[in-house]
């Protein structure tokens, strides 16, 4: 029985039973991402006081700029990760390959796989904009006992066994799902402490506001055009407000309170568009649609697109399960 104000941990232990894989294992992953999130949430918070904003001086495998928090939370998500040798593989937005995990004994014996995007929203870093965590877990395809290979981690969405976000906003949540809906846990900063403060979160079916770079407009394809201008008309309960913090976590976290649709579409510029499907679509569309929400990269449901690259992008458009159908419906009259 969920209860306001519950414990993170006591969250876990209690729901790890109606976990059908149950074996505590999922439960030691959340408790170490729960860890390391407090670890990069305490550097986020004093960022302008230690020399942690700015550039690393470096490039990822996307070949964009690395914050130097970028780095940082890369390192303390993996650090933590393994140091408990509780999964068997982790891929991250800031590593170019996966990393496949050794326990002491050197037996594989962990059957779950992580895939990170340990900072969502750099560009917002040095401007003490939100930013967040995004985390997506599987089971492994590969026999337990044996490395792993990319095959377990190119899984369709449908696949996964968990996914969250942490979002480092005015105040600390860590949002996430085991497939039995979505709960918020707000970090109590003195305490160092998570409580349940979210039970339950469900996008509203329809929403007033819409998320979108409109500085990309002249790129969009005719129906995304279509839609946002369907959005600021003056008509029935439009227009819809426009928002757009730039950090998918703090747009998707405001929409699934407030209701609305966060879009980043394919354009003439980004011919995939730009998010990446493993680390950032396929959790927030996990967690979308366990909150009554719809996650679509055009006409397909993005849980559904099988994977073919670690670092693959596609368009995605995300939120409020009318405001989606409109949009789909945008799309439908030109592809
Ligand atoms: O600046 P743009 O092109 O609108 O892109 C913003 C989008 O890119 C992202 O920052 C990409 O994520 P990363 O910061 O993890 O690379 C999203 O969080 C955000 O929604
Ligand atoms: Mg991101
Ligand atoms: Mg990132």
């Amino acid at each position: 029985m969920t209860k306001k104000n519950q414990t993170l941990g006591e969250f876990i232990i209690e729901n790890q039973s109606s976990f059908k894989y149950s074996s505590g294992e999922l439960s030691k992953l959340i408790n170490a991402i729960r860890l390391a999130a407090k670890v990069v949430n305490h550097e986020v918070n004093k960022a302008g006081l230690v020399d942690i904003l700015g550039d690393a001086g470096d490039t990822n495998v996307q070949g964009e700029e690395q914050k130097k928090l970028d780095v940082f939370a890369n390192e303390k998500f993996i650090s933590t990760l393994k140091n408990r040798e509780i999964v068997c593989g982790i891929a991250s937005e800031e590593e170019d390959s996966f990393i496949a995990i050794n326990s002491n004994d050197n037996k594989h014996q962990n059957k779950y796989v992580v895939l990170i995007d340990p900072l969502d929203g750099s560009s917002n870093v040095d401007v003490n904009v939100s930013v967040g965590t995004i985390f997506s877990i599987y089971r492994r395809v590969t026999p337990v006992g044996t490395p792993v290979t990319l095959a377990d981690f190119l899984q369709p969405g449908n696949k996964q066994v968990a996914a969250g976000y942490v979002v480092y906003g005015t105040s600390t949540m860590l949002v996430y799902t085991t497939g039995d809906g979505v709960n918020g846990f707000t970090l109590n900063p003195a305490l160092g402490t998570f409580y349940l403060s979210h039970p339950n979160m469900q996008f509203p079916e329809t929403g007033k506001i819409y998320s979108v770079n409109e500085g990309n407009y002249v790129h969009f394809l005719q129906g995304v055009k279509d839609y946002i201008k369907y959005c600021q008309q003056e008509e029935g309960d439009r227009p819809y407000t426009s928002r757009y913090i730039g950090s998918l976590v703090s747009d998707f976290h405001r929409n699934m309170i407030k209701g609305g649709i966060y879009m980043y579409p394919k354009s003439s510029v980004t011919e995939s568009g730009k998010l990446r499907l493993l680390y950032e679509c396929n959790p927030m569309a996990f967690i979308a649609e366990q909150a009554n929400g719809l996650a679509v990269g055009g006409k397909s449901r993005i849980m559904d697109i099988e994977p073919t690259e670690l670092h693959q992008r596609v368009p995605f458009f995300c939120g409020s399960r009318k405001m989606v159908e409109k949009l789909q419906e945008c799309l439908d009259k030109y592809h």
